[in-house]
């Protein structure tokens, strides 16, 4: 096992209601690190028993406490300090998720730069947004006012932790909710910096709680418990889909963070540097454990012998190796029992394509979740390596003969989250955009973020979309409330058959 970094406690605990405890019945599971597969800590396990403490702590703290009429600018101050203080644990912040998930290192530094932008970017959105007023002159007027929903309940999944805690944290404190947080067991490590850094900045006990524990047991209780009025879940479509049907006898506000197959298509006029840099990186960043990764690339069959050449060497020179080096590209993958899973679809690529890079495990490393970045080049629209989700480092390449078939491809599967397209016709890459069935397009681009603009999928998906106001939306429902200017007359009941206005 690699060394456990400086400061990991022997359990990783709850935080309900300000307080760091135990789960009720004292149950614990154990967490490995990816390197070696090593249990290294082990963290409280949640049952129904702690969710419904931990509910009724952001409940206490919705209903009784300041934070939900807090001003935003007063609420914006706090994000603000969380951001800062995320910056400046930065690099310890980044290590521990490098230990526990096994990304590069370098990626992330990134992704911890990217959570403390979350809180910056909704601390300054609050600030900034408005209410409408609407008026019927001298009759009537009508303010229409955002209030916060209620206890928020957030499940996230393992890929990129601390960062998609911070895309669902960050927006529904600023909207002024209570949370109960509940990350994935195979990560668990950072959110338990959460409570410290959530304290320090000025978050109230009680406004954030975070339960560990299995999907089935603490996230189904989350999922089913009455007082969490909406849930916001980023995972695997399957588990949306039950986590939905759970949910619908409540009838709960969701929004569903999806799996992804995501198409990037290259036609023959495009920069073809700029493509298979861009490619490259869009599959196998975060070890390809990335919803968004253009796992699929269609390439006009004008320029596929060289785009499958090129793109193969540079493949196979992709450096994979410890996660904690700064030279590392690509770390271990998460936990055996995924890597098992990336690797039983490697093996069905190898009947269903032409295998131009990597096939397995990554050789001369000591370990059993290094995956070499895995190339197959002709694998036709119906493969399963072509239609289903691998989560690794893994890419199909099929070619298309013209813009049609292009697009019959990239729709040719259940998800849509997002397409990528290269080509320097502009009237082609804007149609594409238009038809191809995706939530998020980048035409000759990789995956640039702006987080003012709406983040999901459509088709398997997802359901709803977060970032910027959408985001705001959810955390929050419209008030609208009526005014009357003086002349509006209320219909005159009970004042004899022959009342003016009744009717
Ligand atoms: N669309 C997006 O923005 C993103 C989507 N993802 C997707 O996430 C998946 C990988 O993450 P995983 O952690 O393997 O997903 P997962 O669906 O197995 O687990 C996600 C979370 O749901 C919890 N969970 C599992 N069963 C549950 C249940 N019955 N009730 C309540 N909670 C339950 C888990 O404990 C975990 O916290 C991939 O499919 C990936 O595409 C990942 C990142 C971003
Ligand atoms: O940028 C976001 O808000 C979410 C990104 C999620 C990923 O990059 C991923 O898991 O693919």
């Amino acid at each position: 096992m690699t060394t456990v970094p400086d400061g990991v406690p022997q359990v990783l605990l709850h935080h309900i209601g300000g307080e760091d405890v135990p789960s009720a019945d004292g149950a614990t599971f154990d967490v490995l690190e990816p390197v070696g597969s090593a249990v290294y800590v082990r963290a409280a396990a949640g049952g129904a028993a702690d969710v419904d403490r931990a509910v009724a702590a952001a409940r206490r703290a919705f209903t009784d406490g300041d934070w939900p009429h807090l001003r935003a600018r007063e609420r914006a101050r706090v994000l603000t300090r969380v951001a800062d203080l995320v910056e400046a644990q930065g690099p310890r912040l980044a290590a521990l998720e490098t230990f526990d998930t096994g990304l590069p290192i370098r990626q992330a530094r990134g992704q911890a730069a990217r959570a403390a932008e979350n809180f910056r970017f909704f601390a300054d959105l609050i600030v900034a947004q408005r209410d409408d007023a609407l008026e019927v002159p001298g009759s009537q007027l009508t303010y229409v006012h955002r209030r916060p929903v209620g206890v928020a309940g957030l499940i996230t999944p393992w890929n990129t932790p601390f960062m998609l805690s911070s895309w669902k944290l960050a927006p529904a404190l600023a909207a002024g909710c209570a949370v109960v947080l509940k990350p994935a067991e195979f990560t668990p490590l950072s959110a338990s910096l959460w409570p410290q850094i959530l304290a320090e900045a000025g978050v109230p006990a009680g406004v954030f709680n975070l339960v560990h524990g299995l999907g089935e047991e603490a996230g189904d209780a989350l999922v089913r418990h009455p007082d969490v009025p909406l849930l916001s879940f980023t995972g695997e479509s399957a588990t949306g889909a039950l986590i939905a049907a759970n949910a619908a006898p409540h009838l709960k506000g969701l929004s569903m963070e999806l799996g992804g197959k995501s198409p990037a298509v290259v036609f023959a006029d495009a920069d073809l540097d700029a493509a298979i840099d861009s490619t490259l990186f869009g599959v196998f960043s975060l070890n390809g454990e990335r919803c968004t990764a253009g796992s699929r690339i269609l390439v006009e069959r004008r320029v596929y012998d060289e785009f499958c050449e090129r793109f193969a060497a540079r493949a196979a020179a992709i450096v994979v190796g410890d996660p904690a080096d700064d030279g590392t590209e690509v770390g271990a993958l998460v936990h055996p029992e995924h890597t098992a899973k990336v690797l039983s679809y490697i093996e069905i690529g190898r009947s269903e394509g032409r295998l131009l890079a990597g096939g397995g495990r990554a050789p001369g490393l000591t370990g059993e979740n290094y995956v070499a970045p895995t190339v197959f080049a002709d694998v036709p629209p119906t493969a399963r390596v072509f239609t289903e989700e691998i989560f690794g480092p893994v890419v199909v390449i099929t070619p298309f003969d013209d813009d049609a078939e292009a697009l019959a491809f990239a729709n040719a599967v259940r998800y849509g989250l997002a397409a990528y397209v290269w080509t320097n016709d502009l009237v082609r890459a804007h149609t594409f955009a238009q038809r191809v069935e995706a939530g998020m397009v980048w035409l000759n681009s990789h995956n640039v973020r702006d987080l003012r603009t709406p983040f999901g999928g459509i088709k398997a998906s997802g359901v709803g979309h977060e970032g910027g106001y959408t985001s705001l939306d959810f955390y929050t429902h419209r008030q609208a409330v009526h005014v009357s200017l003086g002349d509006v007359h209320t219909p005159r009941f009970g004042a004899g058959a022959h009342a003016k206005d009744g009717s």
